[in-house]
């Protein structure tokens, strides 16, 4: 061990204040500690500060340790958390039953300093190493932003939400125009840096929070944008593609430019509110819209043909 935290946390929940400070003093060399004497504020610093792991006392005085690991497995932000279960009485029913309920492990008291240590170490390098996997299996190789699957759960996910929270969601098509001629001249290799730049210029424009910039195959991009009215979507689809011509890749076999252009088109969906509403199919309808950029002569977007 290092010695230094790396921005790495652990949030201890245990009400014995004894306990409290052997397990603080052990943990405060290598990691920022945060620490909670009951089940509730538990939950509440586990949600505020995202630990990198939680060491969770079964026995705690206003609910019982097993139903603070149902809380934190149902939430969202909580669930990926490993959850280290401490109990003096160890039993094998317990155990199971903290194992059952999604705790990475489980340590006996009375705490054995160099134990806890070591079994945290390992639980969380399993976790960064779980993250990084999960980073690789929605990143596209070749551009690093997100690739067509994770596009197709973030519009999944986010369908959903609109439809509860009634609030407007809106999508960006992105193809680079006249690209296999591009490829042609300039070569492949030169084709994939140019992709690579206009990826990053995208998901640069794409920033805020909830916002997802994809790979939809080939030369074709995709941006999600939650919470994003149909006037927003064209102002956002056409920092697009200003960004992209400001990268001023040369084209010269381009009929549109002289240097790397794209179309746009945009979508949005404004729920209505009503449950059983039908679901408009909003790439469908931007990939219409870009269609239109296209024959309008291309470098331009075009707006939502109508909201959904
Ligand atoms: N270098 C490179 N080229 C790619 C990649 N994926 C797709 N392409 C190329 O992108 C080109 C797309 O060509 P088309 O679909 O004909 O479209 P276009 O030439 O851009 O014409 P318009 O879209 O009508 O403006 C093809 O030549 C593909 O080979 C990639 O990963 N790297």
């Amino acid at each position: 061990m290092s010695g230094e935290t790396d921005g790495r946390s652990i949030l201890i929940i245990e009400d014995d204040p004894s306990n409290r400070r052997i397990i603080a003093k052990t943990l405060s060399p290598f990691y920022r500690v945060v620490m909670a004497s009951d089940g509730s504020k538990g939950v509440l610093r586990a949600k505020k500060h995202r630990p990198s792991l939680i060491l969770l006392d079964i026995n705690l005085p206003d609910q019982s340790g097993f139903d603070v690991l149902k809380t934190l497995k149902k939430n969202e932000d909580t669930r990926d958390i490993p959850v280290l279960c401490l109990t003096a009485a160890t039993t094998e029913k317990e155990e199971e039953k903290s194992l059952s309920l999604g705790a990475v492990d489980f340590i006996g008291k009375p705490i054995r300093p160099k134990i806890v240590l070591a079994r945290i170490a390992i639980h969380i390098e399993i976790a960064s190493q779980r993250k990084s996997l999960e980073k690789l299996t929605q990143q596209d190789p070749l551009t690093g932003v997100n690739n067509r699957r994770s596009f197709d759960k973030a519009l999944n996910d986010e369908t959903r939400r609109a439809r509860r929270s009634h609030e407007p969601l809106s999508l960006i098509m992105v193809d680079v125009d006249h690209f296999k001629k591009f490829n042609d001249n300039y070569g492949h290799q030169k084709g994939d840096e140019a992709l690579r730049l206009v990826a990053t210029a995208l998901a640069k424009e794409a920033s805020r929070a909830g916002d997802l910039c994809a790979r939809y195959g080939g030369e074709e991009f995709t941006i999600l944008l939650p919470r994003t009215t149909i006037e927003a979507v064209q102002f956002i689809a056409e920092n697009c593609r200003n960004a992209i011509a400001s990268l001023a890749i040369p084209h010269a076999h381009s009929e549109s430019a002289e240097c790397v252009t794209a179309s746009l088109g945009c979508a949005t969906w404004q729920p209505s509110g009503e449950a059983d509403a039908p679901v408009p199919n909003l790439v469908g309808l931007a990939d219409k819209a870009l269609y239109a950029a296209k024959e309008k002569g291309r470098n331009q977007i075009y707006p939502a043909l109508h909201e959904a």
